[in-house]
């Protein structure tokens, strides 16, 4: 079992003094400073770097995409990694922009990509199972989900990366993102589930009655993350998971995308709630039920852009601001350096 250390908390006290001696008005970067204060935390230091920024994207298929609950087919994960791969779909614009590095992962996709196609190779099946009928996944594949994920974050962090955000594909994931809230923070279901890529008043009513019927299948009831996980998970959000829960124990921060890849984050911090130190919640998905779970969190998204899309976009969204809290720590002059008085 991986285990995340509480970071040494006793620097804050000289990182707020470096703050509050920047030619500026006490916490007049508001939640900038926020950022600079949690960045040195996790690194320890008065003056962090972000190095070799990644954004992983997890792929896979589910059963439960089959039964209804997604207003496009399941064919699109696989055409979207292809997407991906050839740089075309809204991530790769982003992490473009902002100079992010891009890896793809086949979690579990219904697809057999040709050799050369440049994703990370984490295949555990070809989908899972509908949880309508059974368990989405064994317990074995969740713990190679868990090991995958830890796996190729801990290469990343080999190549001196010390930010990663995690973002996912998989048509039908709404639907496991809002059973594992229900389950987790037993929260009625009608409050974890929403439209996902756009469900009409109809579907949703059709959506939220299949989800209901696999309640009742599992009638789950203790709040363990691993059973949960295993009942209604994605390969993708499991890996999510275990990746979340090594980047934190390496001391890697962790950036936190939308509703699904909230879902896996609660999963980890259910497991060890140490990992919240290492979390940047990077905004709040317009996707109903992020609002309430980010609150049950107890966390403080930098954006809210109306954005339900995942794949990490949110993450990529926020990177800047996390570098204009390191660039302001880090090079701003303070009041002795500048010759300006304070108050
Ligand atoms: C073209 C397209 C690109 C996407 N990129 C992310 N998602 C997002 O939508 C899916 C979840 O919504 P639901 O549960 O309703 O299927 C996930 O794949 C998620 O990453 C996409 C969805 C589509 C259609
Ligand atoms: O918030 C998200 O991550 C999200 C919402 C809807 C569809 N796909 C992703």
């Amino acid at each position: 079992m991986i285990s995340i250390k509480i970071p040494d908390l006793s620097i804050q006290q000289a990182l707020i003094q470096k703050i509050n001696n920047k030619t500026k008005p006490l916490q007049s970067l508001g939640r900038l400073e926020d950022l600079a204060l949690q960045i040195g935390t996790v690194q320890q230091s008065l003056s962090p770097q972000l190095s070799q920024a990644h954004i992983l994207v997890f792929a896979a298929d589910h059963g439960i995409a089959r039964e209804g609950v997604s207003a496009y087919p399941p064919e699109v994960t696989a055409q979207m990694v292809l997407n991906f791969v050839q740089g075309g779909a809204a991530i790769n614009v982003l992490t473009r922009q902002h100079g992010i590095a891009l890896k793809v992962v086949d979690a579990g996709v219904n697809f057999t990509f040709a050799p050369d196609t440049p994703v990370y190779p984490a295949k555990i099946d070809m989908g899972t199972k509908s949880y309508l009928q059974q368990t989405a996944m064994t317990e074995e594949q969740l713990e190679a989900c868990m090991s995958e994920g830890a796996k190729i974050v801990r290469e990343v962090h080999q190549t001196g990366c010390n930010v990663i955000g995690f973002g996912e594909m998989g048509i039908g994931n709404t639907s496991s993102a809002s059973l594992l809230m229900h389950t987790l923070l037993r929260l009625p279901l009608e409050e974890c589930v929403g439209r996902g890529t756009g469900l009409n008043d109809a579907q949703y009513q059709q959506k939220l009655s299949i989800l209901q019927q696999a309640v009742n299948k599992h009638s789950l009831t203790d709040s363990d993350p691993r059973k949960a996980l295993q009942t209604f998970g994605g390969y993708e959000i499991a890996m999510i998971c275990g990746g979340m829960l090594q980047a934190a124990s390496l001391g890697i921060l962790v950036l936190v995308d939308g509703f699904i890849a909230s879902s896996a984050y609660l999963c980890a911090w259910k497991l060890q709630a140490a990992i919240s130190h290492y979390a940047i919640f990077c905004h709040q998905s317009d996707e109903q039920g992020h609002r309430l779970l980010l609150e049950k969190l107890g966390a403080s998204p930098l954006l809210q852009l109306d954005m339900r899309l995942g794949e990490g976009t949110g993450c990529a969204t926020a990177y800047p601001l996390l570098q204009s809290a390191v660039a302001f720590l880090n090079e701003m002059a303070s009041f002795e350096s500048a010759g300006v008085s304070k108050s």
